[in-house]
């Protein structure tokens, strides 16, 4: 948590709902989770889940069509200053250079720029400030969003898909970047992302959303300890009363990944999913139990 932002969530979802058009499409869903501030918080689903839905209602771009969202404490709307948005499509004005694009970044943001780490992200691998954004490769133009975002020195960063168009070299120099400014300044950092594995290491907290519904949300420790890979005879394992997430017979044995609720049986290995099979486990099988709402009381105190 910053010492400007004293409000313990950086965004709180209370049956949120988005729809798209007249008719009953909805892009998200009586939604309710929270985010504690201060976390690394990776968003995943399935195309079309709502990822970038949910990232633009929290950056105040869009207006919920049900319920409520709030970030950093208060209206979305009103959050706009401490809040940095990468969207998906990462829109700058073509006509400008690199360097007339951050010039005019610390001109929106006089109290807050941070020129140091704006020059520093945009002209890492030697991209040139002279040149026009619209002369720019796909991960160059990220590269540019991505220096706005941090130069802005926001209580909340909220980046969708931020790595998808970057090379091997510049996503692990931008993702360190990202977490020695969130280390360094308590920045909350919402990202949505599908190369699960990548954000295993540097992401705290998860939001796994399903057809605009969410399906998983919590401390990754927490909900890695919540849950089970087991193996076991086939017909000896009664997965009851444990909650089923996937489950599968070869022969003889058992294999399931399992939400557990009473300690295991002692003739069944048991281990710890890694969030990746977590992750695939809940998409491969979007009709299992969802979690139980989540709600602070259930161990998200910041
Ligand atoms: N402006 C829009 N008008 C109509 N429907 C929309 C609009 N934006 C999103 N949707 C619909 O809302 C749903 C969620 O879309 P969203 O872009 O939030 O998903 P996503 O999880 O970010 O997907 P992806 O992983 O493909 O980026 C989809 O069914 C999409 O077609």
């Amino acid at each position: 948590m910053t010492t400007t932002d004293p409000h313990p969530y950086a965004l709180t979802a209370t049956a949120l709902g988005r729809r798209f058009g007249h008719k009953d499409t909805w892009a998200l869903r009586d939604c309710s989770f929270h985010l504690p501030a201060g976390r690394v918080c990776a968003v995943v689903g399935p195309n079309g889940a709502g990822k970038s839905t949910l990232l633009a209602l929290a950056a105040g771009l869009l207006p919920p069509s049900e319920g409520t969202l709030t970030t950093l404490g208060t209206a979305p709307a009103h959050a706009r200053s401490r809040v940095g948005y990468v969207a998906q499509d990462k829109p700058l004005y073509p006509q400008l250079t690199v360097a007339q694009t951050l010039r005019m970044g610390a001109d929106l943001n006089p109290a807050r720029w941070d020129a140091d780490i704006a020059d520093r992200v945009a002209t890492g691998q030697g991209l040139d400030p002279a040149k026009r954004i619209r002369s720019l490769s796909g991960g160059q133009r990220t590269r540019v969003a991505l220096a706005l975002a941090l130069g802005k020195r926001p209580d909340l960063l909220l980046l969708d898909e931020p790595m998808a168009d970057l090379d091997p070299l510049a996503r692990h120099e931008l993702m360190a970047t990202l977490m020695s400014q969130a280390a360094r300044h308590g920045t909350t950092i919402v990202m949505s992302s599908h190369v699960v594995a990548e954000l295993e290491d540097s992401c705290d907290f998860l939001l796994l959303l399903g057809d605009g519904r969410v399906r998983l949300t919590g401390e990754i420790d927490d909900l890695l300890d919540a849950h089970a890979r087991v193996q076991g005879p086939a017909e000896t394992s009664p997965l009851a009363p444990h909650t089923i997430v996937e489950s599968r017979v070869t022969g003889r044995q058992l294999t399931a990944l399992i939400r557990r609720e009473d300690p295991l049986p002692p003739d069944w290995h048991a281990s710890r999913p890694t969030l990746e099979e977590l992750v695939l486990a809940h998409l491969r099988n979007p009709a299992s139990p969802p979690q139980p709402r989540h709600t602070p009381a259930e161990g998200a105190a910041a």
